[in-house]
């Protein structure tokens, strides 16, 4: 084993705290080659696809790299903007918002940086960033509500297998979950409350969560018993009866079975059954993606239209919204508890006047 060659952690300036924020990636534009590469890394992830090496590298590489390529590239080019993909965006606009709070919020100096689990800014460039501010404590944050191996474990995977490769370690923590949070409980009911103020409310609120394979579930994954939580949380805090919300799984792929019931399958069952309108929102995601604005929002809807239904209204992630940023923001702040940079209570007038400019350098408006 070699060790990276890049400097390590200096003694001559002070000590940063770092915050490491990661959701899944995503590739760097819509076209074949790029999604090709993309859904390369991050299918060969074995926490993703847990099934035996060979066959599945034989299927992956045989079959799955030569044909979904085009068709997800196609569903990306729906959802491209101008600023590229969409979770890498709000991704950017959250990173921007929490450096500007917690560097409010602390007494010394706090630098958060971005990566994604799969492609571009990656792990190691992240991290490399750290090392770069002095960061020699370090606050992992995987961006998922809800537990699961095949996300927050794999984000595990990824610091460690490339921490492996440094000398001078830095202190780590690491946020495992934080699908029963009060503050993210409270921050989307507010944002349902917020639609339903502007559009009324539908029939049924659908709580639609990304599926994982249902053998994960049954070797011990805690993901379905987390979504369940957070469903029920949020159910009770809008006072909603059970004749009127639900939960469903969507983004399965493959043949296996995968948990139930599927957001797709239940969509088209409520159409055929006379439902009329739905308001549909994803709470395991952070930031709308791929898997909200084309498989919610375009591919569902059509679903649910075409079988009958009238109204289908898509209500956004927490993405950058001031309750998400606040939640994340306590959540940070109490994972670094006991950390020597943390603001303690007892600052002066000048040293919260000096912090506050230090954030607004930072160029958030929050
Ligand atoms: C094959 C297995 C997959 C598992 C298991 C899985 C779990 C899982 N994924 C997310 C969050 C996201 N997934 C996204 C896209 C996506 N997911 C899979 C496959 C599995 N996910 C694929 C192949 C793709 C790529 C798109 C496609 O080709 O259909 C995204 C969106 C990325 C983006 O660029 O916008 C997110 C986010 C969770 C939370 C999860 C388990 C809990
Ligand atoms: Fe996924
Ligand atoms: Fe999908």
């Amino acid at each position: 084993m070699t060790f990276v060659n890049t400097l390590d952690y200096r003694h001559d300036t002070p000590e940063t705290l770092g915050i490491l924020l990661v959701n899944l990636g995503t590739p760097d534009t819509p076209s074949v080659p790029d999604v090709r590469r993309y859904l390369a890394e991050f299918l060969s992830d074995r926490r993703v696809v847990e099934m035996a090496r060979l066959p599945w590298m034989l299927l992956l590489h045989g079959i799955i790299l030569r044909t979904r390529p085009k068709r997800s590239a196609e569903a990306y080019r729906s959802i491209w903007t101008p600023e590229g993909s969409p979770l890498l965006e709000i991704s950017k606009r959250q990173k921007t918002a929490l450096q500007a709070l917690l560097s409010e919020r602390f007494g010394g100096p706090v630098r958060v940086a971005l990566a994604m689990r799969y492609g571009n800014p990656s792990v190691p460039a992240a991290l490399a960033e750290l090392k770069a501010a002095n960061a020699r404590r370090v606050l992992v944050f995987p961006l998922y509500p809800q537990y699961s191996a095949s996300t927050t474990a794999s984000v595990f995977d990824a610091v460690t297998r490339e921490l492996q490769r440094w000398r001078w370690l830095p202190e780590l923590r690491f946020i495992n979950h934080y699908h029963d949070e009060p503050g993210y409980i409270d921050a989307l009911a507010a944002s349902i409350r917020a639609h339903w103020a502007e559009h009324g409310q539908a029939e049924r609120l659908l709580l639609s969560l990304h599926g994982i394979p249902k053998d994960y579930f049954e070797k011990g994954d805690p993901y379905h018993c987390h979504c369940q939580k957070t469903a029920r949380l949020l159910a009770d805090r809008l006072e909603l009866p059970p004749e009127r919300w639900f939960l469903s799984f969507q983004s399965r792929l493959g043949k296996s079975e995968w948990l139930k019931p599927y957001t797709d399958a239940t969509l088209e069952e409520w159409g055929r059954q006379g439902v009329k309108s739905v308001q549909v929102l994803s709470p395991g995601f952070s930031a709308d993606c791929l898997e909200t604005l084309e498989e919610i929002s375009i591919e569902n809807r059509d679903l649910f239209l075409e079988a009958g239904g009238e109204s289908y209204s898509y209500i956004p992630c927490l993405n950058d919204n001031r309750d998400h940023m606040a939640l994340l923001t306590d959540l940070i702040v109490r994972h670094c508890a006991g950390w020597p940079e943390v603001a303690g209570p007892a600052a002066t007038d000048a040293e919260l006047q000096a912090r506050a400019e230090r954030a607004r350098a930072m160029g958030a408006a929050v």
